[in-house]
């Protein structure tokens, strides 16, 4: 609610005859959270454009030189502020202004910006609620409107109302956004469902993909592909119309496999690689090679300790970003050094486990369309892949799914993403028994399922566990007859969630589920955070499930 704050301090500003220009309608404003009792809004008319340039880009030396001087804790604080001024303006004031012997660059961003709000930070839990209770009362909270969209900052206007994660996260992400539908659909949020698949679709249709979140410095990457199973939500859910979604996915589709018809075995380019038996398989990447806008220190000294070209590392380290998986031992050559990272190395195992749910959910609408020889195509992509992921990211011997590290063509690690090929149904019945076996022997814990084998310091690592592999892992194991370890994996988790929401009633991003009693997942390059809309969207689908078996 920061933010509506700062927009109603900037209208006071300009009340008071302040030097600041006058952005924003005061009529437009609506606080966050804020329910509307007249019809959505359909159209982002009067919002302001699209624009495609970063903070980096934009301030260029100043936003280098803020976030090289540490102004802010968080390197995400200064790419969220917006300007007060037109930015060129304050880029040009800085020119002339930091020439005096008494200028002052924390004096200088103070003046010259408003800083980002944290969503939920006016929002006081009330420990006598149940926690599906508290859930429920969040999604208003995690609710943001189309109309919070300041002008010239970095945030991407939508079209509709979205849930964000929550704490520095005040944006919507893609593949949050997913395990966010499953509990809004549990709350009958269906209006929210809606508009959050339009907004992807909305996305896709302007930019040609959905990027990571909605922020300028977020367009050159992806994330997980999940937009194919928020399409299949809606029918599941009864939200009838995932038909008309056909031409985002075949779109989406296209932005992953682009430049895959001209390449040789052995070639990649963007995100598509061509395998030595010829098959295609897929990857992450982003297509810049820079420091992230959020986390810039952070990427400039991860570079600095590599002997590789920092480009390359940047990429690496942006390519992680796209993964979800930011970031983990899978992508390092050594588990405790992160200037190690090459992502784009490897064939992700849960990357090509959702592309194949993409071709196939193309398949499934074009047939159901009528248009038959279309739905053959795509069925033949998805046989096409499930062969080359049999090919190369099934390792036979220790009977699991795992990354392949094309470069050097050998497997990668054995992490929770092994669980994707059974959630997307993929796996024959051998493999998701196999698989079973090595998930309870490895990865299986008192607080449900560790994200990996290593304790590295990453966040997407042991000892933590996150709510989507949980959920990946439930659906999956029962899709295979597993159901004495998915119901040990649900009812572990909704023991650690609810245990953590006793003492401190609050869902968070990451659990450390290493130990007996629940406790704050870490590691990785920013503290834990609040909210959180992934947890609490798996936590409200996983009660009506399973909650009766969680301990009192
Ligand atoms: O600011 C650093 C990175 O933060 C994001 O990643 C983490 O939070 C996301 C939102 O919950 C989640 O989707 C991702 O899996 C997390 O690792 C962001 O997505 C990154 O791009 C960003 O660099």
């Amino acid at each position: 609610m920061n933010t509506n704050r700062q927009q109603l301090n900037a209208f006071e500003e300009v009340r008071a005859g302040a030097d600041v220009e006058y952005l924003y309608d005061p009529h437009e404003l609506k606080l966050d959270g804020m329910q509307d009792s007249e019809p959505e809004p359909e159209l982002i008319e009067g919002l302001p454009a699209p624009d495609a340039l970063t903070p980096a880009d934009r301030y260029l030396e100043l936003f280098e030189n803020v976030q090289m001087s540490r102004i802010f804790e968080d390197s995400k604080t200064f790419p969220d502020c917006s300007p007060k001024y037109d930015p060129l303006d304050v880029l040009m004031r800085y020119r002339r202004q930091k020439r005096s012997s008494d200028f002052d660059l924390s004096r200088f961003v103070a003046d010259h910006f408003y800083l980002p709000g944290v969503n939920e930070s006016f929002y006081v839990s009330n420990p006598d609620k149940t926690l599906n209770e508290h859930i429920d009362d969040l999604w208003p909270v995690l609710t943001k409107m189309p109309q919070q969209h300041m002008p010239h900052s970095s945030l991407l206007p939508l079209p509709k109302p979205y849930v964000v994660p929550g704490g520095r996260f005040g944006e919507t992400y893609y593949w949050d956004s997913y395990f966010t539908m499953l509990g809004l659909a549990e709350s009958g949020r269906d209006d929210l469902l809606r508009h959050m698949a339009d907004n992807f679709a909305w996305l896709i249709d302007n930019y040609g993909h959905i990027p990571n979140g909605n922020r300028t410095y977020y367009l050159s990457r992806s994330q997980p592909p999940v937009f194919a199973l928020m399409v299949e939500l809606f029918e599941e859910d009864g939200v009838r119309g995932a038909k008309r979604y056909l031409e985002q996915l075949m779109k989406e589709y296209h932005f992953w496999m682009d430049g895959a018809g001209e390449l040789m075995p052995n070639q990649a380019y963007r995100h598509v690689v061509r395998m030595p038996n010829g098959s295609l398989l897929n990857r992450y990447w982003d297509d810049r090679d820079t420091p992230r806008d959020e986390s810039w220190i952070e990427d400039v000294e991860t570079a600095r300790q590599s002997k590789r070209p920092a480009s390359e590392v940047y990429r690496d380290l942006r390519a992680g970003a796209a993964s979800g998986w930011d970031y983990s031992s899978r992508w390092l050559r050594n588990p405790k050094r992160l200037s190690s990272i090459r992502t784009t190395q490897f064939i992700p195992i849960d990357l090509n486990a959702f592309l194949y749910k993409l071709e196939l959910m193309i398949a499934t609408l074009s047939h159901a369309k009528g248009e038959e020889l279309t739905a053959l195509a795509w069925q033949k992509k998805a046989e096409a892949r499930k062969r080359a992921i049999t090919r190369y990211l099934w390792d036979s011997t220790a009977g699991v799914f795992r990354d392949y590290d094309w470069r050097r063509a050998r497997f990668g690690a054995f992490t929770a993403a092994s669980v994707v090929p059974l959630f997307v149904g993929l796996a024959t019945p051998h493999q998701a028994h196999l698989q079973s076996i090595a998930l309870r022997q490895l990865l299986l814990s008192n607080g449900g399922l560790l994200t990996s084998m290593v304790d590295s310091g990453e966040q997407w690592d042991a000892p933590n566990g996150w709510a989507p592999m949980q959920w990946m892992a439930v659906v999956g194991l029962n899709n295979y007859g597993e159901e004495t370890l998915a119901s040990e994996i649900a009812v572990n988790w909704l023991n650690t969630v609810n245990n953590f929401y006793q003492l401190h009633h609050k869902l968070v991003e990451k659990y450390d589920i290493s130990g007996d009693r629940a406790r704050p997942g870490g590691g990785g390059e920013y503290p834990l955070q609040d909210g959180f809309g992934w947890t609490n969207g798996v936590t409200r689908r996983l009660m009506v499930m399973y909650g009766h078996l969680m301990a009192d």
